[in-house]
């Protein structure tokens, strides 16, 4: 047996990207020993319970000395201070990363106080929070951004560009700057206009009747807020002046559109645009599983649906190699399998249409 990459690894804010790194080391035998600390002693509580870490601690101290690795995973507000605090336990040879939302004012204030610190953000994510949303595959597929600086040792960078990959994740470098700027954009922006969208509907005085006509776009365009609104808080804030500038040009984009309006032929223009835009965006698979021959089942909300439909395939000789429940609508859901082939698939589908299913 080889043994594991790193030997014991500290993570600093056991939530759902702390949690989910945690996972990722635990699942992949990467690390000897994971600790964590959190000022939250529920969070350190559910992380011992979940099997997620294997020691925790309500305060710094010398374990940190003993790390091989330091993962900060706090909201980013806190990010420099806990750095900054934890600098004089860390051993000098330890490497640390973080997985923060905002990078330049992280990197600049933490590089050379932190040994070996290389700033990272994992472009993955949830609109869940705490440790107990967190799973090993969020990160799977994931583009990882590294920031590495003029003071970065080459090995810190190629240790952690390991860690990225063995985790399951792409790392790409990206300057601490430039990175900023393009989240605005990509991530930030997107956050404030859940919060927006969320607010009109909050304020308007049929308040009640718009909730029970939201469907399919407004979900999906209002997502993320429903995240911890403490870490997007501190996020946001942290990235204003990218996101001033992000904000400025949105707010053009819109008056365009306003016009647009009275120009039907120019917004079909505008509207083809972004759809090449949109579905030219990459795939993220969010599994390391390998590629299944897919049935998605759609389901009533009745007792005994996955019994009914494992059953009938199970008596047609099918293997069911992957199955996953989609909560897709409120009153009813999916079911999606994988299988091993194509055969496999259009009998399954044969089978399940056969006793009334709907497939797809
Ligand atoms: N949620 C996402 O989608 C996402 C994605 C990528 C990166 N991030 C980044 O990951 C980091 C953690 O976010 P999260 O979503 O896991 O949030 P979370 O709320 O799930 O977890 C944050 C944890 O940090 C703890 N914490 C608070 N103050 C602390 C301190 N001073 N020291 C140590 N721990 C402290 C909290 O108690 C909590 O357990 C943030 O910096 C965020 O920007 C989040
Ligand atoms: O909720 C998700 O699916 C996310 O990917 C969360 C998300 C994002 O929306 O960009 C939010 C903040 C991050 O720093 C990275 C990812």
């Amino acid at each position: 047996m080889m043994a594991p990459v790193f030997g014991k690894v500290g993570i600093f804010g056991i939530g759902l990207l702390g949690g989910s790194v945690a996972l990722g080391l635990r699942e992949r035998f990467l690390a000897e020993e994971i600790h964590a600390y959190d000022p939250n002693p529920q969070a350190l509580e559910d992380a011992l319970a979940l099997q997620v870490v294997d020691r925790v601690h309500t305060a710094p101290g010398g374990w940190i000395g003993e790390l091989d690795l330091g993962i900060l995973a706090a909201p980013v507000g806190v990010l420099v201070v806990e750095g900054q605090r934890l600098a004089p336990y860390a051993h000098p040879d330890s490497l640390w990363t973080d997985v923060g939302s905002v990078k330049a004012p992280v990197v600049q204030a933490l590089s050379g106080v932190l040994p070996n610190f290389v700033g990272g953000h994992p472009m993955a994510g949830s609109e869940k929070a705490g440790v107990e949303a967190a799973h090993a595959g969020l990160l799977e597929n994931a583009v990882w951004v590294l920031t590495p600086g003029p003071q970065t040792v080459p090995e810190s960078l190629a240790k952690l560009r390991k860690l990225v990959g063995d985790l399951g994740a792409y790392p790409l470098e990206v300057a601490p700057e430039l990175h900023d700027r393009l989240v605005a954009r990509i991530s930030h922006l997107p956050y404030l206009l859940a919060i927006g969208l969320n607010r009109l509907v909050a304020q308007d005085e049929h308040r009640d009747l718009l909730m029970y006509l939201a469907a399919g776009g407004f979900r999906d365009l209002t997502r993320v807020a429903s995240g911890s609104p403490r870490m997007s808080r501190d996020m946001v804030v942290a990235n204003r002046a990218a996101l001033r500038g992000a904000i400025e040009d949105l707010r053009a984009i819109l008056l365009e559109l306003e016009d647009q309006l009275e120009a039907p032929e120019t917004l079909l223009a505008t509207a083809e645009e972004a759809k090449r835009t949109r579905d030219a965006l990459p795939i993220v698979k969010r599994s390391l599983l390998p590629v299944m021959n897919e049935l998605v089942v759609q389901v009533p909300d009745k007792p005994g649906q996955i019994s009914i439909v494992s059953t009938a395939l199970g008596s047609a000789g099918i293997n069911i190699k992957n199955f996953e429940v989609l909560a897709i609508r409120d009153e009813g859901g999916a079911i999606r399998m994988g299988f091993a082939s194509r055969e496999e698939q259009e009998a399954a589908r044969r089978v399940l249409e056969g006793i009334g299913y709907r497939v797809r």
